[in-house]
């Protein structure tokens, strides 16, 4: 079992930063399970107190870092309650070793019928069971790891966390072969709470990762309760102390080992890292190549955010090449998956991308006079196409359209910046067509070592490879060569 032990209540009342990762520790490396209720409520105490406007905390010089006075009777207080709240309203069967489907549905039924009816969803902080016990208010990924700590109460540790990068729901049963929903997500979609995870149309959407979540130990769902901590004070400040304390839990969970299978949770480090890098850690640069390292060896190379974390990166370090090459592999992600209307979330990312930073990089590079310039690169212009073309592909065989005319107009402005002897020197080679859902088009790929050779010579591509239902590699220089014609 769980539980909030001597050894970490002699803790309190705890003062500073040092002191809440000795309590992860004490918790991470006993043999028992850690437990997800007490974790949850410190680290949501911590974050709200510190990231609330009403905190006037003067801090007190000695600690150098302060933080609320966490006092033991707080934290039991609410500990209890979330076992009170959980332990009344579901009477649980001790003959059973695993859970069952209904069990889950009425865990998930417990939190959910216990939340303020309408509040703004999105809103920060509200990740935690602090929010939940003080607020009644959780946003969808905190009612899936609520129901995970309420079934840890109860006794059923076969209940864990499945991740996909926008949503959150349960594997349980013998090795985790049951899965199902437990929160909502999105905008005015109606909950599938108790339903197993799609098997139909949206099983090959991006929402789904391709059937190949995060799916967390008990030690991943505190590493999912850290990386889920919110350090930001408004939209544009972080509360120091709390983006260090989740600096240093992430720290210490990396070392621990605990997120050799969370790329994400390896990003978010890459991130704090980058803004304020520890003495003796490796380079954020190195972090976000270890996420990305996750995804290849335990994700089959079907999660995008690892390549995004590191274009991100390269971007703010102007370093355009190598940003161009992680939003290409980016779009190698995105383009065997079909594109579904759950998706927004990674779309924003893309258009984003497209629409933005590679404009505002080709501004940056056309208007300087750097001799080093990427314009006279043509693997820059072959990581451009792939990348083009892997959402171009995206949308191939997608119920839903992806490219509209407002991808159009910022797609010709970046290609008709490439000279065209730059372009000629990409030569596209093409192999045979693949089998499975989605066929090669325009520029081929396969799974992500291109085949792209920096040769002289026209662009080859066989016609029986050539798919006319959306822009080709040809159509994009023909309409690119055309507003060369006619600037
Ligand atoms: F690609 C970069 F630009 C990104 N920067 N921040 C990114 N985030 C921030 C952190 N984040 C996450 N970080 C750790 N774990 C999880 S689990 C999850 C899905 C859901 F919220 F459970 F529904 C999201 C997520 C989502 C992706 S991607």
């Amino acid at each position: 079992m769980a539980g909030f032990r001597a050894t970490d209540k002699a803790l309190f009342p705890i003062k500073n930063i040092k002191t809440v990762v000795q309590l992860f520790r004490n918790q991470l490396e006993h043999s028992q399970e850690p437990d997800l209720s007490l974790l949850s409520i410190v680290a949501g105490v911590i974050e709200n107190s510190l990231t609330s406007r009403s905190n006037l905390q003067i801090c007190e010089p000695v600690e150098h870092n302060c933080l609320p006075n966490l006092d033991l009777e707080t934290i039991t207080l609410m500990y209890s309650k979330f076992q009170t709240i959980i332990k009344n309203a579901v009477e649980v069967n001790k003959q059973r070793k695993y859970a069952t489907r209904e069990l889950v549905k009425k865990v998930s039924d417990v939190i959910w019928n216990s939340l303020t009816r309408s509040y703004y969803k999105d809103r920060a902080h509200l990740q935690s069971l602090y929010s939940y016990l003080s607020g009644s208010k959780l946003d969808c990924f905190g009612v899936a790891f609520a129901v995970v700590a309420g079934c840890q109460v109860l006794g059923y540790n076969d209940v864990h966390l499945a991740l996909s990068e926008d949503h959150a729901w349960v594997v349980f049963g013998e090795n985790g072969s049951e899965t199902a929903e437990v929160t909502w997500h999105g905008k005015g979609n109606e909950d599938k709470r108790g339903q197993e995870i799609g098997k139909g149309v949206s099983s090959r959407s991006w929402l789904y990762v391709n059937n190949k979540p995060v799916v967390c130990t008990r030690h991943m769902e505190v590493a999912a309760l850290v990386s889920a901590i919110n350090p930001s004070l408004n939209s544009n400040q972080d509360a120091y102390e709390v983006s260090e304390l989740q600096q240093e839990l992430l720290w210490l969970l990396y070392d621990l080992g605990h997120l050799k299978k969370y790329p994400m949770a390896i990003g978010n480090l890459g991130d704090l890292e980058e803004i304020s890098s520890r003495e003796g850690r490796v380079e954020c640069r190195v972090l976000f190549e270890e996420a990305i390292k996750s995804s290849r060896s335990y994700y089959n190379n079907q999660h995008v955010y690892p390549y995004t974390y590191q274009g991100g990166y390269f971007y703010r370090n102007k370093m355009y090449k190598e940003a161009f090459e992680s939003w290409a592999n980016a779009s190698d992600v995105i383009r065997l998956y079909n594109y579904s209307r759950d998706d927004e979330e990674i779309y924003k990312e893309f258009l984003e991308i497209a629409n933005e930073l590679i404009p505002h990089i080709m501004k940056i590079e056309s208007s300087g006079f750097s001799a080093n310039t990427i314009l006279k690169k043509p693997e820059c212009f072959a990581h451009l196409l792939r990348f083009y073309d892997g959402i171009c592909q995206w949308e191939e065989g997608s119920a839903t359209p992806v490219l509209h005319i407002g991808w159009a107009k910022p797609l010709v402005n970046t290609i008709s910046k490439f000279d065209a002897d730059v372009r000629a020197q990409v030569n596209i080679l093409c192999d045979t067509v693949q089998d499975g859902a989605k066929k090669n088009a325009g520029i081929c790929n396969n799974n992500n070592n291109n085949n792209y050779e920096k040769e002289n010579g026209a662009q080859t591509e066989t016609k029986d490879e050539k798919d006319t239902n959306f822009p080709t590699i040809e159509a994009l220089t023909a309409a690119c060569s055309e507003k060369l014609l006619n600037p």
